[in-house]
Parts: structure tokens; C-alpha cells; sequence
């Protein structure tokens, strides 16, 4: 089992959901979006694969209608589950292998998830921990006691053990004389977290946690991340989670943060940065101007020009990375209908030169591109040809791409970022001042002129920025 796709059609309020995963990844896979765009549904559908009564146990028959279905294809083979008027819920002819069934744990959020109902087994199972620590026939998981000692950043779990009976571990804290607290008896957060590594342990391809952080407090969900990641790779899991924590997305990495919205009538997840979803869900609001940059280092390379007329900025502004070009000029549309932002003239893209002639660029307004590809191409174009000016800074250094030699440069302290940044500023070839113009008309007074723009044909007019309220002298 390596590729499972799904289409949920016309059940609730989707029309059609798609979701594909490669589970040879390994990895964290975190959705997030609006309440209700469907995140729980597309939870139970998944597990729905594993346990053919989930919608029947979970939700009322009201979210069907004859033509609802869920498709899944694993590795290519298609199992269909249609509507069934006598169970008034989905069933299927075909017969889902064993071996798809256990490669798939499903956690949906109170009252349905397993975590809240684990107790009744380790209740059962109590008069055998009880004589396993008596006859001190544990282990001590070394793993786990790491792991909750990390996220809590404590050392209360060193006498963590662990149980097993008929198949199962369990876990407790060891007291004196053969007393123990039961695992069921710690906080909810760390039951959540024993049970989420008691799936992790168990190879299960794909472990599904709806509403991950629910009991988790702050300084535990920045830390979980981290956690989960090396157990993917260890075990051979994949982690998909929903949340709505903040503090958790900004812990994620590249390729791990999926915003789940409708387009077109189809609803279906888009590989995101934080700073995306942290403006679509969240706002940043709080400036008078807002400059969205493809990247880190672009974002870096405007404060490094801002730098050079900074005393005279009127406007609070922020610079914000959002990743991708065509994700920072989506944003900058989505912020002309919704204003989560600020208002249109108050908001502007800037993207790398490479990206000027490409029609998303052409068509998009208030979007400029700096007049080098990017800073870390424009770096690597003189590394490749022996430029002197370049050579004499760097001696002889070995890189494979652009953003390897970007890396060597600063990393060895070849070059600082700053003296990347003025070694490019500041050469001839590059005409760096309609660009800064452009930066300044928009962060200091008035409106931008005409030759401010920096795209060939393109200028800044629409941007059309009120003269400023100055405030009133004390
Ligand atoms: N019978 C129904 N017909 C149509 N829509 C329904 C029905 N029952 C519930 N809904 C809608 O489905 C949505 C809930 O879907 P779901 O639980 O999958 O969302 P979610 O993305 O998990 O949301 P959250 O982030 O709030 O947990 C709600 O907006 C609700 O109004």
C-alpha cells in the first residue's frame, strides 16, 4: 500500500473532495482550513476504509442522498462505497484486504476516538499491571520516557514502564512501594501523547489524528512536531493530523502543511507555508503596509534596501515571506476580496526576477519583481563564470546548485548575507533604483510615480496610496 487517493462525492455539504497520499513519504502530513470546510468528513471517510459502519456510528443518515459515494484507489485498485437505501448509510461490494485495514488507524475527535475509550481496556487489564510491578516484569520504555520528557520539558517520566498484557502495552508511573499511576490517571495530554506513540510503535502506515492538539497546552504543541518527525522516518509512518493551533503549523517544515479549501466546486488540500494560512486564517493586522516576498531571503533583501532610507519610513510596515510566487500573488488577490490584510493600495508582492515574464506576474496588479532572477541565482551566475569582483571575496569554493552556494557562502563566513546583499546592490549591471524608488513611494509619503515601477511596462499606479494622516503634534 503506497498511493491512496479518494473522491468523496455529495455527502454533507461537498459536492466532490479529493485527497491523495503517497505514503512512502514518511512524513507529517497537517491539514488545516476553515471551520467546516470538511476536515472531519474526509477524517471519517478514511476511516470509513478501515471500519465500514464509521459514518453510521458517527454521523446522522440526513448527510446522504442516493448519489453520495466515496471512491478510494489504492495503488491504482478502486474500492467504491455507494449510498444503501436499506442501511441509509454507504456500503460496498468490494472487500477491503486486511492488509489495507491494518495499515490504517483512525483517531476522530470526542466522543468517537479511541483515546477516549482506551480506558475500559486498561481497566480490565489492571489486576495484571498491578502483579507484573509487583513482580517487576516490565520494561522501562526508554523511547517514550524521552519523548514525554522533551514535549514537557521535564525529567517526571523517568520511571515510566511499561506493561504488556495479551498483546497490548501499557504504561504507568512507578511510585515506592509498588505503587503506580496508571496511564489513564496522567493529564489528557500526556494519556493523548502514550496512545499516540502506542500507534507509532505499531507500523501503521497511516495514522490519522483528527484535532491533534485539543489536549495538548502551547509549549506542548511547539515541541510535538519535532517528536512525530523522527518517528515517521524510524517507524515508517506517516502522521496525518488536522489543527487549528498556530503554534503547532509554525513548527512544521516544508511539505507538511496542507490548507484544505473549495476551488472550482472541488474541495481539496494545497501544499501551503505557515505564513499563508497564518494570513488567510489568522489575520496581521496591526500595519499600515504590508510587502509579501516569495521567500526568506528575498523578504531580507527588502529590509536590506529598506535599510537604506529607513529613517525616513512614515509607515508601520511588515514584510512577509509566504512561499512560492504564485502563492504570494494569490494572496495579494484573496486580500483584495477579503481584506485580511489591509486595504488593496496598502499591500503590495514583490517577487524575483524570474518570475517577471510569467503571465500570473503579467496579469497580477500591485506585483513587482526585483531586476535579478534572484538573489541567490544572481549570486551563483557570477560563481559559475568566475566573475573577479565575486572571486576575490570567495576564493575558491565548491557548490552544486544556486542555493548550495548561497549556503557554503554564509554558513563557512565567506560572505555575510548583507555582503551578498551589497555586492549585488551595488553593481552596475543592475539597476536597483526604480525598484527602490517604487519601495520607498510606497513605505514613505504620497503617492508612487510613474517610473517608480520596476517591471518592464509595469508601474505602481494602481496602487494609488492615500497621502498619510500625519498624527498631530504633542
Ligand atoms: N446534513 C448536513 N447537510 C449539509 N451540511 C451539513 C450537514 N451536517 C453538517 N453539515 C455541515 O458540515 C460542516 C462540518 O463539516 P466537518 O465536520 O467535516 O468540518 P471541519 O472542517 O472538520 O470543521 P472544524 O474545523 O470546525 O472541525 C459544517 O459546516 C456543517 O454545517
Amino acid at each position: 500500500m503506497t498511493l491512496l487517493e479518494l473522491e468523496i462525492r455529495n455527502i454533507q455539504h461537498i459536492t466532490s473532495m479529493i485527497f491523495n497520499v503517497n505514503l512512502d513519504e514518511q512524513k507529517l502530513i497537517c491539514l488545516v482550513g476553515k471551520n467546516g470546510v470538511g476536515k472531519t468528513t474526509l477524517v471519517k471517510a478514511l476511516q470509513n476504509l478501515q471500519f465500514a459502519d464509521t459514518f453510521t456510528q458517527t454521523s446522522p443518515a440526513s448527510i446522504f442522498t442516493d448519489r453520495s459515494a466515496i471512491s478510494y484507489w489504492i495503488d491504482s485498485v478502486e474500492y467504491r462505497f455507494e449510498f444503501d437505501p436499506r442501511l441509509r448509510s454507504l456500503n460496498t461490494k468490494a472487500i477491503i484486504p486486511d492488509s489495507i485495514k491494518r495499515n490504517i488507524d483512525v483517531e476522530l475527535p470526542m466522543p468517537y476516538g479511541k483515546r477516549f475509550n482506551f480506558f475500559e481496556s486498561i481497566v480490565r487489564a489492571d489486576l495484571d499491571i498491578r502483579r507484573a510491578i509487583v513482580l517487576e516484569k516490565y520494561d522501562v520504555p526508554v523511547e517514550l520516557i524521552e519523548m514525554l520528557n522533551y514535549i514537557y520539558d521535564t525529567d517526571k517520566f523517568n520511571r515510566l514502564i511499561q506493561v504488556s498484557v495479551k498483546k497490548i502495552n501499557y504504561y504507568c508511573i512507578l511510585l515506592d512501594q509498588s505503587m503506580y499511576i496508571r496511564e489513564d490517571y496522567l493529564s489528557s495530554g500526556e494519556f493523548f501523547l502514550i496512545s499516540l506513540y502506542r500507534k507509532v510503535k505499531n507500523h501503521c502506515k497511516l495514522i490519522v489524528i483528527d484535532e491533534i492538539d485539543i489536549s495538548l497546552d502551547a509549549a506542548a504543541q511547539t515541541k510535538l512536531a519535532h517528536s512525530l518527525r523522527g518517528f515517521c522516518k524510524k517507524y515508517g509512518v506517516n502522521v496525518l493530523f488536522t489543527t487549528h493551533s498556530l503554534p503547532l503549523m509554525k513548527t512544521l517544515v516544508h511539505g507538511e502543511l496542507f490548507y484544505i479549501e473549495e476551488k472550482n466546486a472541488i474541495i481539496s488540500p494545497s501544499l501551503v507555508s505557515y505564513n499563508y494560512v497564518k494570513s488567510l486564517l489568522f489575520g496581521f493586522s496591526g500595519w499600515d503596509r504590508y510587502i509579501l516576498t516569495e521567500d526568506i531571503v528575498l523578504q531580507n533583501f527588502m529590509e536590506y534596501i529598506i535599510d537604506k532610507f529607513r529613517a525616513r519610513i512614515f509607515f508601520k510596515y511588515k514584510t512577509i515571506y509566504i512561499g512560492g510566487g504564485n502563492n504570494v500573488v494569490d494572496l495579494l488577490n484573496r486580500n483584495a476580496s477579503e481584506g485580511f490584510f489591509s486595504d488593496v493600495q496598502n499591500v503590495i508582492a514583490v517577487l524575483d526576477g524570474d518570475q517577471a515574464e510569467l503571465r500570473y506576474v503579467k496579469k497580477a496588479k500591485n506585483t513587482f519583481c526585483i531586476p535579478i532572477d534572484s538573489v541567490e541565482k544572481a549570486i551563483y551566475a557570477d560563481y559559475q563564470v568566475g566573475f573577479k569582483r565575486l572571486i576575490e571575496k570567495t576564493g575558491s569554493v565548491t557548490a552544486t546548485d544556486a542555493k548550495d552556494l548561497y549556503k557554503k557562502l554564509i554558513k563557512h563566513s565567506v560572505m555575510s548575507e548583507a555582503d551578498i546583499f551589497e555586492y549585488l546592490y551595488v553593481d552596475e549591471r543592475f539597476d536597483f533604483t526604480p525598484f527602490t524608488d517604487s519601495l520607498k513611494s510606497f513605505l514613505l509619503t504620497g503617492p508612487v510615480s510613474e517610473e517608480g515601477g520596476s517591471r518592464e511596462g509595469e508601474t505602481m499606479q494602481d496602487i494609488n496610496i492615500p497621502a498619510p494622516q500625519h498624527p498631530p503634534s504633542l
